[in-house]
């Protein structure tokens, strides 16, 4: 019962696949009748041949038990094949719900959790149910009929048997019984280090420069041992209650079996029972019994299988995001005009305002830049404007109408960015520019990467646009990786581009000349930029200072010039800086 309802839990994630699953199935009902029609054959070798000197049957009955196993051998390696097919299948259909959702929930609670947990959820429990579906269900399916078939026979060859037969079944099936709660337990912390671990060594990866560089290398060994020493504790304990599990269980078979022998043995003797039918019964009690051993060791799969199951449906349960929608539809094309402001911003993370009232008001065709100082909440107003997090008060427009009325989808394709650090895909340098335009042609791309400042790398490289860039664009510097996303950018030509220190990594004339080209490009459009670089903004329609979580000021740099003290203090404090840097 446990397993048909995981079974009927996981039906609504993976696609049936029907024509292979009654394949598949064929195969092992067929399969299994043959093997079980195998005692039969022999009880008929030892009573007819054997024992009655009906040589004339040996020949034939030999052929007929080769027949069988040869016909089951065959259906065994299609049976493989296809089930092999259907648990890849089944776990690849069960990672896109899982990334489906991903994509769904917020932003900053795939970065609170980290990527532990999400590698573990698509690697090691898609992966528990995908073996859940095309072995345990199918096993439990095959043993189930087995029992069956097996138990009528004994009751078709001695009806005594048979009463007994069904007396031990349940009592051998109680035995997992007692073991089951200790087993979802330790299963569930297995997985649950696992997940810690993941996240551990998936930081070891990426802070790999870091711990070189640190000498952090105990540190990294001490961190890890400390998780590894619950997930070996935790994994013994949980293989130590399977295999009792699965020990008591063969006790009591091997017991029953003794049972039958000492009773059929008698009866044989007595000349009640023929040896070959004995022979037979034994063999078919066997046929009865292995299944319900075999279930019995599946219950530490089974499990594993809800653990795993609990797990997926838990983050399938977690909030989405209000406009989580990636269709291109909005509410009414005409409300749309890359405008964007906000009344009273807040943003609050555990008690702290981020956001504390921000007020601002971006037009058509304008560049609006927000500067101040590190921590002041700069990328904050972005990430909100992107709905990367969530406003807790005050109001925020893009066009005539509040952000949230805009799906996601209908966003991202007039909104643009680039952030500090823009992720690369391990692809080429062409392939990473065009994600900006999927549909761009070769010519547009090349043309966006010259825009970028990209001309001279591309040019020099034998492979051009084509040339690999390695995990996250490793092989190239941190600028030409800023002018990829700038390019990537240009080429999508959103409606609203937002800038979040774009050009932190380039040269002061690769700066100039980027901005330029992106001022070009965008003109017209509407553009929101945050940078330390104060003189990259000098131009700016309106100048936002922000300090700690607010607007301090706003105006023309000119304007903020003469009124703001925040303005003023900024710039003096990057003259100084500027000037503390010439001696170096
Ligand atoms: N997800 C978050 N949870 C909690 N606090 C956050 C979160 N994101 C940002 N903060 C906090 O909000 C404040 C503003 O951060 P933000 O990144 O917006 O500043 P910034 O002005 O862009 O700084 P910088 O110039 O250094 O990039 C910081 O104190 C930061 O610690």
């Amino acid at each position: 019962m446990q397993s048909f309802r995981l079974f009927m839990r996981l039906l609504p994630y993976v696609k049936i696949r029907w024509r292979r699953t009654a394949a598949a199935y064929a195969c092992v009902f067929a399969m299994l009748t043959f093997n079980l029609l195998q005692p039969f054959v022999f009880l008929l070798l030892i009573d007819r041949v054997l024992v009655g000197r009906e040589t004339e049957l040996l020949g034939p009955l030999l052929a007929v038990s080769g027949g069988l196993a040869l016909a089951s051998a065959a259906l065994g390696v299609v049976r493989a094949g296809l089930f092999r097919y259907l648990g890849i299948r089944h776990t690849l259909d069960l990672r896109d719900v899982i990334l489906a959702h991903l994509r769904r929930i917020p932003m900053t609670e795939i970065e609170r959790v980290g990527a532990g947990k999400y590698t573990a959820l698509m690697g090691m429990d898609t992966a528990t149910m995908g073996n859940f579906l095309n072995h345990v269900v199918v096993e439990l399916a095959s043993q189930a009929y087995s029992l069956v078939f097996a138990v009528g026979v004994i009751f078709y060859m001695d009806w005594r048997l048979g009463t007994a037969a069904l007396i031990f079944i349940p009592i051998l099936m109680a035995i997992p019984r007692l073991f089951r709660e200790a087993i979802a337990r330790n299963t569930g912390h297995v997985r649950a280090h696992n997940e810690e671990i993941g996240t551990y060594l998936y930081e070891s990866i990426e802070g790999s420069r870091e711990i070189r560089v640190h000498g952090l290398e105990q540190w990294e060994r001490e961190r890890n041992e400390r998780q590894y020493r619950h997930l070996v504790r935790a994994s013994v304990m949980d293989t130590l209650y399977r295999v009792m599990s699965a020990s008591f269980g063969s006790l009591a078979v091997s017991a029953v079996i003794v049972l039958l022998y000492a009773f059929g043995s008698g009866r044989v003797l007595d000349g009640a029972m023929t040896l070959g039918v004995l022979v037979a019964l034994v063999q078919y009690m066997n046929n009865a019994l292995a299944p319900v051993q075999a279930m019995n060791g599946f219950v530490g799969e089974l499990q594993a299988g809800e653990v795993a199951m609990e797990r997926i449906e838990a983050f399938l349960r977690s909030p989405t995001e209000a406009a989580a929608d990636v269709s291109d539809d909005g509410p009414e094309a005409d409300e749309w005009k890359p405008e964007v402001a906000a009344a009273g911003l807040e943003v609050t993370k555990e008690g702290h305002g981020i956001l504390r009232g921000v007020d601002f008001n971006v037009k058509y065709g304008e560049f609006a830049a927000f500067v101040g100082r590190s921590g002041a909440g700069k990328s904050t107003v972005f990430r909100t404007l992107l709905g990367f997090m969530e406003p807790t008060g005050g109001h925020m427009r893009i066009g005539s109408l509040p952000h949230g009325c805009w799906s996601r989808g209908f966003l991202s394709r007039r909104l643009g960015v680039v952030f500090q650090e823009s992720f690369l895909f391990a692809g080429t340098i062409g392939e990473n520019i065009r994600m900006g335009r999927l549909n761009a042609s070769d010519e547009e791309v090349y043309e966006a990467a010259c825009l970028a400042e990209l001309k001279p790398l591309i040019d020099s490289l034998p492979e051009g646009l084509n040339t690999s860039i390695g995990y996250r664009g490793a092989q190239l510097s941190g600028g030409q990786r800023q002018r990829i996303a700038i390019a990537r950018v240009l080429l999508q030509q959103p409606d609203i581009l937002i800038l979040d220190e774009p050009t932190s990594a380039l040269d002061r004339s690769t700066e100039t000349r980027i901005l330029s080209a992106i001022g070009k490009a965008m003109a017209g459009k509407t553009v929101l930029m945050s940078t330390h670089r104060l003189d990259t903004v000098e131009s700016a329609d309106t100048i936002y200072v922000l300090e700690q979580g607010e607007v301090a000021s706003a105006g023309k740099h000119a304007e903020l010039l003469r009124s703001s003290a925040e303005y003023g203090g900024l710039i003096k404090r990057q003259e100084q800086a500027g000037q503390e840097r010439v001696p170096v």
